[in-house]
C-alpha cells in the first residue's frame, strides 16, 4: 500500500523538484501539490509541469495534504511551518528534507506546537539549486537519515521511511544530535574546507587567476565543484548546526596543526603513516562496494 495519496512540497529547489519528480515516477497516483515562496520558481515549476498543481500561497497547498515535506533553506523551515500551520489538516504528517536535525526540529515544534513531525535526510544532492536541476533518480542507492523525536508515533514514522523507500532510498534512523555530529564531519566540514582553499586560491597575489583554472586538475577541482554549491543554503547549514560543526572544526584544525608540525620538522614517517591509514579508509569503502553509493556524497551529475 501507498504510504500517502496526497503530498505537498514546499520549496521547489533542488531537492523539492527532485522529490516530485522521483514520486511522480515511482508513485504516480500520488497527487503531489507544490508551492514555492519565490514567484520565479512557481512560473518554472508550472512551465516544466513538476506537480499536479503549483498554489500562490502555502495555505492553499496543504488544505487536503496527508504528508508536507519542507524542502526550504534550514534556517526558513520555521517560518514555512508557520506559515501554513492554519490551514493543515489535524492527521498531516510534516516531514523536511534539512540537512541538520536539530535546530530544525526545534523550529517546527515551535510553529506547529502538537503536530506530528517526522524530520528526514536524504543524504543526497549536488552542487546545483532550482527547479530545474532536479531530477527523479537522486535519492536511488542513498541513504535517508530519519530523525523521529523520541516520542514519535512509530506508524508515522514507517510511513515517512516507506516513501523514502519508494523512491529508492536507504533508510536509517538517528537521533537529530547524532546526526548533526556525524554529518557535520562526513559532509559540512568539507563543504567549509572546499569554500576555503578556493577563496584562498582566489586571493593569492603572486598566482593568477587564470593559472589557478588551467591547473585545476585532480583534487582542486573537485573543491571547486563543492564549492559552487548555494551560498543561502550552506550559510543556513552553518548557522543552524553551530555547536556541532565548531566541534568539529576544533578537532579538524588540531590535525592540520600537527601535519604543519611534521612537515615543519621533517616528520617523515608521521606523514607515511597517517596517509598510509587514510589510503586503508578509502580501499576499505571501496571493498564494501559503497565508494560511489554512500560514504561520498559528491556523485557528479
Ligand atoms: N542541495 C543539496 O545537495 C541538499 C540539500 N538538502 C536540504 O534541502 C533543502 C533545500 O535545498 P535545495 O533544494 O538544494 O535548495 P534550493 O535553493 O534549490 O531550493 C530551495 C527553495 O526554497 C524556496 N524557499 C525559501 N524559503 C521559502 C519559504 N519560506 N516558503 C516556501 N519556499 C521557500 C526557495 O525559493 C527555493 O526555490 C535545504 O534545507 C538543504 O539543507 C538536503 C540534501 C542535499
Ligand atoms: O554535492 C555534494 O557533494 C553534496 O555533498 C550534496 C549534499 C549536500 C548537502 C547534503 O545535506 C547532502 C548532500
Amino acid at each position: 500500500m501507498l504510504p500517502f495519496a496526497r503530498i505537498t512540497i514546499i520549496g521547489l529547489g533542488l531537492i523539492g523538484s527532485s522529490l516530485a519528480r522521483a514520486i511522480r515516477a515511482e508513485m504516480p497516483t500520488v497527487r503531489v501539490t507544490g508551492h514555492d515562496a519565490d514567484p520565479a520558481v512557481r512560473d518554472t515549476a508550472r512551465r516544466i509541469d513538476l506537480c499536479d498543481d503549483i498554489t500562490d500561497t502555502a495555505g492553499a497547498s496543504v488544505t487536503d495534504a496527508d504528508l508536507v515535506i519542507l524542502c526550504v533553506p534550514v534556517r526558513a523551515m520555521g517560518a514555512a511551518a508557520a506559515e501554513l500551520a492554519d490551514d493543515l489538516p489535524a492527521d498531516a504528517i510534516i516531514s523536511d528534507v534539512g540537512s541538520c536535525k536539530a535546530d530544525v526540529l526545534a523550529q517546527l515544534v515551535a510553529a506547529l506546537p502538537g503536530r506530528t513531525i517526522i524530520p528526514a535526510h536524504p543524504v543526497a544532492g549536488t552542487e546545483n539549486s532550482g527547479p530545474e536541476a532536479g531530477f527523479a533518480t537522486l535519492f536511488k542507492g542513498r541513504w535517508c537519515i530519519v530523525t523521529p523525536p523520541a516520542d514519535a508515533d512509530p506508524v508515522a514514522v514507517e510511513r515517512v521511511a516507506e516513501l523514502w523507500r519508494r523512491v529508492g532510498a536507504d533508510v536509517e534512523m538517528m537521533d537529530p544530535a547524532h546526526h548533526d555530529l556525524v554529518l557535520a564531519v562526513t559532509s559540512h566540514l568539507p563543504h567549509l574546507i572546499a569554500y576555503t582553499i578556493v577563496g584562498t586560491a582566489s586571493d593569492l597575489e603572486n598566482v593568477t587567476q587564470s593559472e589557478v583554472i588551467k591547473y585545476s586538475a585532480g583534487g582542486f577541482r573537485d573543491f571547486t565543484r563543492i564549492a559552487a554549491s548555494d551560498p543561502t543554503m550552506w550559510r543556513d547549514v552553518f548557522l543552524a548546526n553551530k555547536d556541532a560543526v565548531l566541534e568539529m572544526l576544533q578537532r579538524f584544525s588540531e590535525d592540520l596543526s600537527a601535519l604543519q608540525r611534521a612537515i615543519r620538522w621533517n616528520d617523515g614517517d608521521a606523514l607515511f603513516n597517517l596517509f598510509t591509514h587514510t589510503r586503508a579508509i578509502r580501499r576499505s569503502i571501496i571493498e564494501q562496494g559503497q565508494d560511489d553509493a554512500k560514504p561520498d556524497f559528491g556523485r557528479a551529475h
